[in-house]
C-alpha cells in the first residue's frame, strides 16, 4: 500500500482517519474474505456429501440395473396390480357410489317409511274418524229411518184416514143416497198433441180446468167428486171402488152404473174397454159380472125367478162370466156403432146391462133382490164438431134429446121437485129405479183433455156436479121376511084367480099395459099358454110387483118380490123388434097410449107357481137363442149347502126416437146441459100419443164386431179366478120373433083391456 503527499500539519489526522477506514475496510474485507472462504468451504463439504450421495445412487442404480430382469416382471406385476387396483378402486368407488345410493334410497325409504308410517297412522285416525262418522250417520240414519217410519206411517194412517173419510163421506152419501160421481179423463189419443189439456191439476178428488177467460186472463175451475181418475188410471184402478156396490147387489140393493160425457171421451172404453180385450183392458161390465158370479158362489142363493122386462129383452140363463159375455157380444153386434168425426167408433145407441139377482137368507127364509143397471150411455156431441148427416144427425139429435131429458131428471131432483119427468125418454124411465128408488147409483163422468173440447168438458162437469148434489134417499134393500112373501104369494094367487075370473079390475089394468105385451108377448104367450093374451094367468102380478115404473105412483116405493125362487136367471134385451116395424097402424095405434114410449124394466113374471117351468123355459130360450144348444142349467149349486142362487140380466139398447120426446108430460126446465147440445127445447103439447120405435140397426150403420172374450181370454174376477164352464163360441141370439102369433096376442090384449 502507498500513501501519497500528506500535508504535514493538517492531514495527520485525516490520515489517520483515511487509515482507520482502510484498515476497517481491509478489515471488513478480510471478515467478507473469510465469510466466504468458510462459505466456500461448506459448499465443498455439501459438494463431497453430494458426490458421495450420487456415488452411493451409482452403486444402487448398478446394483439395481443388475436386478433389472426380477424388476420388469415386477413391474408388470405391479402394473397389473395397478390395473387390479385401478379396478377395484373403480368398484370399491363405484361400490362407494352404490352404496352411497343404497344410502340415499335407504334414506328414502327410511323416509317413505316414516311417512308411510305417518300416512298409516293418519289413515288408521281418519278410519276412526270414518267409524266414528259412519257410526254417527248410522245412527243419524237410523234416527231419520225411524223418523222417516214414522213420517210413512203417519203418512199411511194420514192417507188411510183419508180412505175412511172419503169411505164414511161415501157412506154418509150412501145414507143421504147420494149418486156417486167418479170423473174419468181419458188420455190423449195416438196422434194428438199432448200439450193442449185444459187439465191443470188432478187429485183423489178435485180436477181444475184450465182455459183463457174472455179477457185473455187464465180462468180456473176446479170440481170436486167423489173421485178423480186421471189418464193413467188402469181399468182396475177404475173398477177398484166400484167393487162394493156389486157385493150390494147380492145384499139385495138396486144399483145402477152409468157412464156419461160427451161423444169419444172414454165412456165405452170404462164399461166395456177397448176393442182388444184382456184381463187388463176389460171394463167395468166384465169386472162386476166376474165379481157378481165370484161372490155369488161365496153365498149361498136360492132363487126361481122367471121375470122378463123390457120390451123385446131376451132372458138367458147363465152361470158364468163367459156366458154373460157372449150375450154381451151379441148385444154389442146389436148396438149401433158408426164413424163420426169425434170417435170413429161411436156408439149411436144407449147400452145398458141389467142383472137381477135373487137368493134367499138361509137362516130367516127372507128373499134378497138385487138389481145392476150397466149402462153406457151414448156421448153428447156437438153435430157441427161431429160433422154427422143424414141418419147420423138424426141419431145424434135423439141421443142429445135423451141425454137432455136425463138433465131435466137431474135438475128436478137436484131441486127436489116434486114433479121429476122420468117420462120424458125412455132412458130417464130405464133408469127410474136407479135415480129414484133408493138405489145405490154411480156414475162415471168423462172427459176428454183436449182444449178444443174444452166447453163440452165445463158443461159435462157442471152436470157431474149437479148429479153428485142428488139425493135419492138412503138406499134399501129388497127384503121381503117370509110372512110378507106368503101373504104376497096368497095376494097374488088370489089375484090370479079373480082375473081368470075377469073380475079384478086393477090388475087387468096392471096387465093390460100395452108395454107389457109389446115387450114380449111371444115369450110370455111362450112360457104360459094358457092365457089367450099370452100372459101366464095363474102368474099375473100387479104392476107395482114386477117392477113397471109407469106403475109406481110413489117412487121410494121398493120392487115388490118376486115369489120364492130357485133358479138364477140371467137375461138379455135386444134391441126394439123388427115385429114393431111390422105392425099395422092400427097395432101401432093399440099399442101406443099411456105406455107407448115407455121403457119396462125388470117386469118380472112370476112363474114358482107352475108345473114344468125349467121345460118351459127351455122351451123359451129356445126361441130366442139362435142356437140349437139351449142354456141347459139355470142353477148355479153351491157345493157347501147345494143351495142355488140365481142372476138374471138384460142388455138393452134403446134408438130414441123424437116423438119420445114429444109426448113429454114434463113440466122440467131445460138444462144447461141442453145448451151445449144443439138441442133445441122440447116442443110442449105436441102429443101424438105414438112412438115410432125403430130397429136397433138403422140402415146404413155397422154393428161392432162384438168384442171377443172367448173363455180363454174371460177375465178372471177381480176378487178370485173363476172357473166358468165350459162354454161353445158363436153362440147368438135371434131377433125376437115376430109374427102372427105376436100381433093376435097384441090385439087379444087390446080388446081384453
Ligand atoms: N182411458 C182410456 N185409455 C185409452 N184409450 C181410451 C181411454 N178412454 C177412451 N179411449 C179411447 O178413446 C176413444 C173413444 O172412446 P170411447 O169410444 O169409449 O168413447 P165414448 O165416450 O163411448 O164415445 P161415444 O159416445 O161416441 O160412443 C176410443 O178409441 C178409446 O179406445
Amino acid at each position: 500500500m502507498e500513501v501519497q503527499g500528506l500535508a504535514p500539519t493538517t492531514t495527520l489526522k485525516e490520515n489517520q482517519n483515511v487509515k482507520e477506514a482502510a484498515e476497517n475496510e481491509l478489515r471488513e474485507r478480510l471478515n467478507n474474505q473469510q465469510e466466504k472462504e468458510a462459505e466456500m468451504k461448506e459448499l465443498k463439504e455439501r459438494l463431497l456429501l453430494m458426490e458421495h450421495r450420487l456415488k452411493q445412487q451409482e452403486q444402487d442404480f448398478r446394483r439395481q440395473r443388475q436386478g433389472n430382469g426380477m424388476e420388469e416382471k415386477t413391474l408388470v406385476d405391479m402394473e397389473e396390480k395397478a390395473l387390479r387396483l385401478k379396478k377395484q378402486q373403480k368398484w370399491e368407488m363405484e361400490q362407494t357410489e352404490i352404496n352411497d345410493r343404497l344410502i340415499k334410497q335407504h334414506l328414502i325409504f327410511d323416509r317413505q317409511q316414516k311417512e308411510i308410517k305417518e300416512l298409516k297412522l293418519a289413515l288408521s285416525l281418519t278410519k276412526v274418524g270414518m267409524e266414528d262418522m259412519k257410526s254417527q250417520y248410522l245412527e243419524e240414519f237410523g234416527n231419520l229411518g225411524k223418523q222417516l217410519g214414522t213420517l210413512a206411517n203417519a203418512a199411511s194412517k194420514y192417507h188411510k184416514v183419508l180412505e175412511e173419510n172419503r169411505k164414511l163421506y161415501n157412506q154418509i152419501q150412501d145414507l143421504k143416497g147420494n149418486i156417486r160421481v167418479y170423473c174419468r179423463v181419458r188420455p190423449f189419443l195416438h196422434g194428438q198433441a199432448s200439450n193442449m189439456s185444459t187439465i191443470s191439476r188432478i187429485d183423489d178428488q178435485n180436477i181444475t180446468i184450465a182455459s183463457a177467460s174472455k179477457n185473455g186472463k187464465d180462468a180456473r175451475r176446479n170440481f170436486t167428486f167423489n173421485k178423480v181418475f186421471g189418464p193413467t188410471a188402469t181399468q182396475e184402478e177404475i173398477f177398484s171402488d166400484t167393487q162394493p156396490l156389486i157385493q150390494s147387489v147380492l145384499d139385495g140393493y138396486n144399483v145402477c152404473i152409468f157412464a156419461y160425457g160427451q161423444t169419444g171421451s172414454g165412456k165405452t172404453h170404462t164399461m166395456s174397454g177397448p176393442k182388444e180385450l184382456n184381463e187388463k183392458t176389460i171394463g167395468v161390465n166384465y169386472r162386476a159380472l166376474n165379481d157378481l158370479f165370484y161372490l155369488s158362489e161365496q153365498q149361498i142363493r136360492n132363487s126361481t125367478n122367471k121375470g122378463l122386462s123390457v120390451p123385446d129383452a131376451n132372458i138367458v140363463p147363465v152361470r158364468s162370466t163367459a156366458e154373460v159375455i157372449e150375450i154381451m157380444n151379441i148385444g154389442q153386434k146389436n148396438r149401433a156403432v158408426s164413424s163420426t168425426a169425434m170417435n170413429d167408433r161411436s156408439s149411436r145407441s144407449h147400452s145398458c146391462l141389467t142383472i137381477h139377482v135373487q137368493g134367499k137368507e138361509l137362516t130367516s127364509g127372507n128373499m134378497l133382490r138385487g138389481c145392476m143397471h150397466l149402462v153406457d150411455l151414448a156421448g153428447s156431441e156437438r153435430v157441427d164438431k161431429s160433422e154427422v148427416k143424414g141418419d147420423r144427425l138424426k141419431e145424434a139429435q135423439h141421443i142429445n134429446k135423451s141425454l137432455a131429458a136425463l138433465g131435466d131428471v137431474i135438475a128436478s131432483l137436484a131441486q127436489k121437485s116434486a114433479h121429476v119427468p122420468y117420462r120424458n125418454s125412455k132412458l130417464t124411465q130405464l133408469l127410474q129405479d136407479s135415480l129414484g128408488g133408493q138405489a145405490k147409483t154411480l156414475m162415471f163422468v168423462h172427459m176428454s183433455p183436449e182444449a178444443d173440447a174444452l166447453s163440452e168438458t165445463l158443461s159435462t162437469l157442471k152436470f157431474a156436479e149437479r148429479v153428485a148434489t142428488v139425493e135419492l134417499g138412503a138406499a134399501r134393500v129388497n127384503k121381503d121376511n117370509v110372512e110378507v112373501k106368503e101373504l104376497k104369494e096368497q095376494i097374488a094367487a088370489l089375484k090370479a084367480t079373480m082375473t081368470n075370473k075377469g073380475a079384478d079390475e086393477p090388475l087387468r089394468t096392471t096387465v093390460f099395459s100395452l108395454d107389457l105385451s109389446r115387450m114380449k108377448p111371444s115369450i110370455v104367450t111362450t112360457n104360459h099358454e094358457e092365457d089367450e093374451i099370452g100372459y101366464p094367468t095363474s102368474n099375473r102380478k100387479p104392476m107395482e110387483e114386477v117392477g113397471n115404473i109407469e106403475i109406481r105412483g110413489d117412487s121410494n116405493r121398493q120392487k115388490q118380490p118376486d115369489n120364492h125362487s130357485e133358479e138364477m136367471l140371467i137375461s138379455m134385451e135386444s134391441p126394439w123388434p123388427d115385429s114393431y116395424q111390422e105392425l099395422g097402424d092400427d097395432d101401432k095405434e093399440a099399442s101406443s097410449g099411456e105406455w107407448v114410449d115407455k121403457v119396462v124394466v125388470n117386469n118380472k113374471v112370476d112363474t114358482t107357481s107352475r108345473e114344468g117351468d125349467g121345460a118351459q123355459d127351455q122351451n123359451f130360450f129356445q126361441r130366442y137363442i139362435n142356437d140349437v144348444r139351449v142354456y141347459p142349467e139355470l142353477q148355479l149349486i153351491n157345493n157347501a149347502g147345494g143351495k142355488k142362487a140365481s142372476l138374471d140380466s138384460h142388455v138393452n139398447q134403446f134408438d130414441f126416437d123424437s116423438d119420445d120426446l114429444e109426448n113429454s108430460t114434463s113440466d122440467s126446465s131445460e138444462v144447461e146441459l141442453l145448451s151445449q147440445l144443439n138441442v133445441s127445447k122440447i116442443p110442449r103439447g105436441i102429443s101424438g100419443g105414438m112412438s115410432k120405435i125403430k130397429k136397433p140397426q138403422a140402415n146404413g150403420i155397422k154393428s161392432t164386431d162384438g168384442r171377443n172374450l172367448s173363455n180363454g181370454h174371460v177375465p178372471s174376477p177381480s176378487r178370485k179366478v173363476l172357473n166358468g164352464p165350459n162354454q161353445t163360441t158363436n153362440r147368438t141370439m135371434r131377433q125376437p120373433v115376430s109374427g102372427d102369433g105376436k100381433r093376435s096376442s097384441l090385439r087379444a090384449l087390446e080388446s081384453k083391456r
